[in-house]
């Protein structure tokens, strides 16, 4: 039966990944993946190490090659070039830091907009939205880490991302960091961005994500809400049992 009606049709997620494989030689990094992150909401992808998080990132940054499958961002194939990415409207934190020590906190967020009309604007208003509008002028070296950890989400934050990629956001937080960073991501995420982060700090994912994405040996195992994947007996065998609840 057919439906009609726009009422009944369900919008295109910003992100859709389908039938997603990626090869390193004889090793399948990723078989078969799907998964989509729809506007406005927060999606958590935690697995094992060497599950294939950092891999599906990579894909979607167009910094690996796929060997099946297709990756679209609001219905139209992801840019298939890492420079076309903040032109489409992805911005990706990296694990770690990623910060330039060199450089003060705010001419490390201005490096992400450089090329964009009112970049000083741009900039100040993410450093602000991290808590961070104070301490622009420093130098980003003399800050703690969780400051510049801090100051890297800033960077993502000020092009403006309808898709924000994080990876590994709550490592190396203590409790009130990776609050201050749960409620900055439903921000984010409330003005309509589309989050997808990977995480092993399983209590901030749960707390944090709409829904959790589990990858064990390249393959999905469960997709759910927060506490649906808590209860599912693979999940648990094959990653919550190992993680560390920081
Ligand atoms: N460039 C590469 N060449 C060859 N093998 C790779 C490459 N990148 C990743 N791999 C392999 O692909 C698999 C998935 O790695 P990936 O880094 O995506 O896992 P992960 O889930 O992000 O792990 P972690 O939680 O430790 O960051 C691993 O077996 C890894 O060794």
């Amino acid at each position: 039966m057919a439906t009609h009606g726009a009422a009944t049709e369900r919008p295109v997620p910003r992100l859709r990944i389908q039938g997603l494989g990626v090869r390193f030689g004889g090793l399948d990094a990723l078989v078969d993946v799907g998964l989509e992150v729809g506007d406005g909401e927060v999606v958590g992808l935690i697995g094992p190490n060497g599950a294939g998080k950092t891999t599906l990132f990579n894909a979607v940054c167009a910094l690996v090659r796929p060997s099946t499958g297709t990756i679209e961002t609001a219905g139209v194939p992801a840019p298939g070039r890492p420079d076309r990415l903040a032109a489409a409207g992805i911005a990706r934190t990296l694990q770690g830091l990623g910060v330039l020590p060199g450089l003060s906190v705010l001419e490390n967020v201005l490096v992400s907009v450089l090329d964009r009309p009112d970049r000083n604007g741009r900039a100040r208003v993410a450093l602000e939205r991290v808590g961070l509008g104070a301490r622009s002028g420093d130098p980003v070296g003399a800050l703690p880490y969780p400051e510049q950890k801090r100051v890297a989400l800033a960077r993502a934050l000020a092009t403006g991302p309808s898709l924000l990629l994080l990876d590994e956001p709550a490592g190396g937080l203590g409790p009130a960091d990776v609050l201050d960073l749960s409620t900055t991501i439903r921000e984010v995420a409330a003005g309509g961005c589309a989050v997808l982060l990977v995480e092993h700090h399983v209590d901030f994912v749960m707390g944090v994500c709409d829904r959790v994405v589990v990858l064990d040996f390249g393959r999905v195992i469960a997709t759910g809400r927060p506490e649906e994947v808590r209860r599912d007996p693979a999940v648990e065998e094959a990653y919550l049992g190992l993680a560390v609840d920081r």
